[in-house]
């Protein structure tokens, strides 16, 4: 993991020191990129010992749409209940159900985004289009004297990812958001990785994942999210018949806590250790070796169906999170 050593000395380097809502300034850099070859192992950080546990429940939480701390938690993740609860414009937004209720945030939108048309009602044809497409009817309306129809469907953007690597890889369209402007206002925390574009070459059998991170905390966030970004492109490489192979990531506000200046300095005095393998347990189906397209092993997949092999690492560093 030079590549997270690297991203580090730039911030240091060249970032500029910005204040924001946490009340804590970060030093920051406007677009940063890494890229890991999947053949070079999985990229773990080994200059502290990644929280992998917490990774993978926070993956599967995600997975199976899931929007209370108390869903992550259950998976083994935790860091997700300061959000929920500690975070004042938050506790006192409306929209917030309970204890513990995070709002539709990541995982709802890769699963089940709000999808809305209003079309209009003697348009038949366009409305049996959407039928077809899964939108049902919901409400007639009236906007400017002509009749309507509001449809809904809730999209499983991810779950039309996979079908499209199966039935047409050399889509250059193969991407899910977990940007819902419409909803910014009823979560916990806008998301910072949020865009996912999955390029499949149906020639090598190889699939690579690109990610956009809008805003990353690179002491604690950044390896948690190549972690989880990684873990995610080897599953759905698993369940479609590819080998994964190149992830791309970029960041756009790249940004060090000042209270973590210490975490990632000490960093760059260690020597990166060579990176582990990453195992998916032998029960969640290879579609190359059965023929057979099991997308539902998306929300079946458990935590501990994940492990890392060889995991080598230098001491646990941590340090206080801003929310
Ligand atoms: N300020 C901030 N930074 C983040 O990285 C972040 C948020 N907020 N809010 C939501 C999620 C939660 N994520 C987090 C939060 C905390 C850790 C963290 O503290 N990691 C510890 C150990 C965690 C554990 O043992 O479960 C670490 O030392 O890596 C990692 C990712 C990423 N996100
Ligand atoms: O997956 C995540 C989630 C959050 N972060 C970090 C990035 C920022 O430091 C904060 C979010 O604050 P904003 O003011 O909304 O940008 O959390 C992360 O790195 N990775």
């Amino acid at each position: 993991m030079k590549q997270y050593k690297d991203l580090i000395s730039t911030v240091l380097e060249q970032g500029s020191w910005q204040d924001n809502r946490t009340g804590i300034r970060t030093l920051s850099v406007p677009g940063a990129m890494m890229r890991f070859d999947m053949n070079d192992g999985f990229p773990a950080v080994t200059t502290k010992k990644l929280a992998f546990k917490s990774v993978v429940g926070e993956l599967c939480a995600f997975l199976r749409a899931s929007r209370s701390a108390a869903d992550f938690r259950a998976l083994g993740c935790k860091v997700w209940d300061q959000n929920a609860n500690e975070n004042q414009q938050w506790l006192a937004n409306p929209h917030r159900t309970g204890t513990d209720d995070l709002g539709p945030v990541y995982g709802v939108q890769w699963r089940q985004w709000p999808g809305y048309k209003v079309l209009e009602a003697a348009a038949a044809a366009q409305i049996a289009d959407a039928e077809r497409n899964g939108f049902r009817q919901v409400a007639p309306l009236v906007e400017d004297g002509v009749q309507k129809v509001l449809m809904y469907k809730a999209i499983d953007q991810l779950r039309e990812c996979l079908d499209t690597i199966v039935n047409n890889p050399s889509s250059r369209r193969i991407l899910f958001h977990g940007w819902n402007p419409a909803v910014l206002d009823q979560v916990a925390l806008p998301a910072c990785h949020l865009l996912y574009q999955f390029i499949p070459n149906a020639t090598t059998r190889e699939i690579s994942l690109c990610l956009y991170v809008r805003s990353n905390d690179i002491g604690l966030g950044t390896p948690f999210n190549i972690a989880e970004g990684a873990a995610l492109l080897h599953l759905v490489a698993r369940l479609t018949g590819y080998k994964p192979r190149w992830f791309s990531y970029f960041i756009g506000d790249a940004h060090i806590y000042e209270n973590h200046m210490e975490m990632v300095q000490e960093q760059l005095k260690r020597e990166p250790l060579p990176l582990p393998q990453l195992i998916i347990n032998s029960r969640v189906p290879s579609f190359a070796e059965t023929g057979k397209y099991e997308p539902e092993w998306l929300e079946k997949i458990e935590p501990s169906d994940f492990t890392l092999a060889g995991y080598q690492h230098h001491a646990p560093l941590t340090a206080p999170m801003a929310v």
